[in-house]
């Protein structure tokens, strides 16, 4: 569905250069829901308003559902639908003049489009919302009208530019329930820009990461995790009473017993005499029965165990050196 190669996007302003995009390559094929995950300013914007055709490439090539994005810009966008950042721009306009508009913008009959836009707002629970202006909707509404509007000429593929930036959590849930459902209904094929982590995690089913104009990684969400972050499984042990079973040698013995599948085992003595031991796996949930029976056989007294299973963050972290939740807040 979208086949892009070194696409590169240069911005030059008042002798100011900037190099938004460096030559990413893109292969989404038929189905698929990617997301674009990537801090402020990494260029994940640029590439998406490339791919809709509605930005000219410096350099590179891209073909979108089987047409030249600068060759065949109409045929293109015949056939996506493309929800921007806040689209519904229109405030004073009618949520049904909306619907209409885009339906003629997109030259479908009248007659289609009366049927379709029902369809959509009732599929979007916007049903009723007709007469209503789109400066009296609420935030998830309005975003749903966005949703309904880029999907007015029943495009095989949607490209969504932060879909739930700014809505509460609520809502968020509530526009991704319907997107999801109407991706089912249809067979779409989705490509989607955000930053938050969890959105991405949860429901794209592969994720492009993006740094400074760059694919830094492309993978799915548990890929990504395994080959780039760690689970991490912190256990803290007593020590016994025993003269030779000092904190040192209680994490010895520790270490001398772990199972399989621990990358690395970093031990820290507590202020109250315990030992922290701390994991750093790619199984932590499924690691943490086999190591509480080893230590137990080994007469290592476990008082508590806790997982934290490696995030995209992590994965980011890990890759740059920098916080993607740092930096979005
Ligand atoms: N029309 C423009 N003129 C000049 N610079 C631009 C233009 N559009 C984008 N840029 C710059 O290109 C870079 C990439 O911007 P882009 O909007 O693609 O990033 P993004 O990853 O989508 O960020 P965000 O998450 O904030 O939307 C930024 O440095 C931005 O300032």
């Amino acid at each position: 569905m979208v086949e892009a190669r070194g696409l590169t996007k240069t911005f030059t302003r008042k002798k100011e250069t900037v190099e938004a995009v460096k030559g990413v390559d893109i292969d989404v094929a038929d189905g698929e829901l990617v997301a674009f995950l990537g801090p402020n300013g990494a260029g994940k914007s640029t590439t998406l308003r490339m791919l809709t055709s509605l930005l000219r490439p410096t350099a590179g090539s891209a073909t979108v559902a089987g047409y030249d994005v600068v060759r065949s810009p109409a045929e293109v966008r015949a056939r996506i639908g493309y929800i921007g950042q806040g689209n519904a721009g229109g405030y004073s306009y009618r949520v049904g003049d909306e619907m209409r508009n885009q339906g003629r913008f997109y030259s479908v009959p009248t007659d289609v489009a009366r049927t379709r836009a029902a369809e959509l707002l009732e599929a979007l629970e916007l049903g009723g919302l007709e007469k209503r202006t789109v400066l009296s909707l609420s935030g998830g509404q309005r975003r749903r009208l966005d949703v309904a509007m880029g999907l007015m000429n029943h495009p095989g593929l949607l490209f969504l530019d932060e879909p739930t930036t700014g809505l509460d959590p609520h809502a968020r849930a509530n526009l991704w329930d319907h997107i999801l459902r109407l991706r089912e209904a249809n067979g779409m094929t989705m490509l989607l820009t955000t930053h938050y982590l969890d959105e991405a995690d949860s429901m794209a089913e592969r994720i492009v990461l993006i740094d400074h104009g760059e694919v830094i990684a492309d993978a799915t969400p548990a890929a990504l995790k395994r080959d780039h972050a760690d689970d991490l499984v912190t256990l803290r042990l007593r020590a016994g009473d025993r003269a030779d079973d000092s904190a040192a040698r209680v994490a010895e013995r520790a270490r001398s017993v772990l199972p399989l599948g621990v990358n690395r085992a970093e031990d820290h003595l507590e202020d109250d005499g315990a030992v922290r031991l701390v994991l750093a796996t790619n199984h932590g949930p499924d690691l943490v029965p086999p190591t509480l029976r080893a230590l137990e056989a080994a007469g290592l007294a476990v008082e508590s165990a806790d997982v934290r299973q490696a995030s995209l963050d992590d994965v980011f972290l890990n890759l740059t050196g920098r916080s993607l939740r740092e930096e979005a807040a």
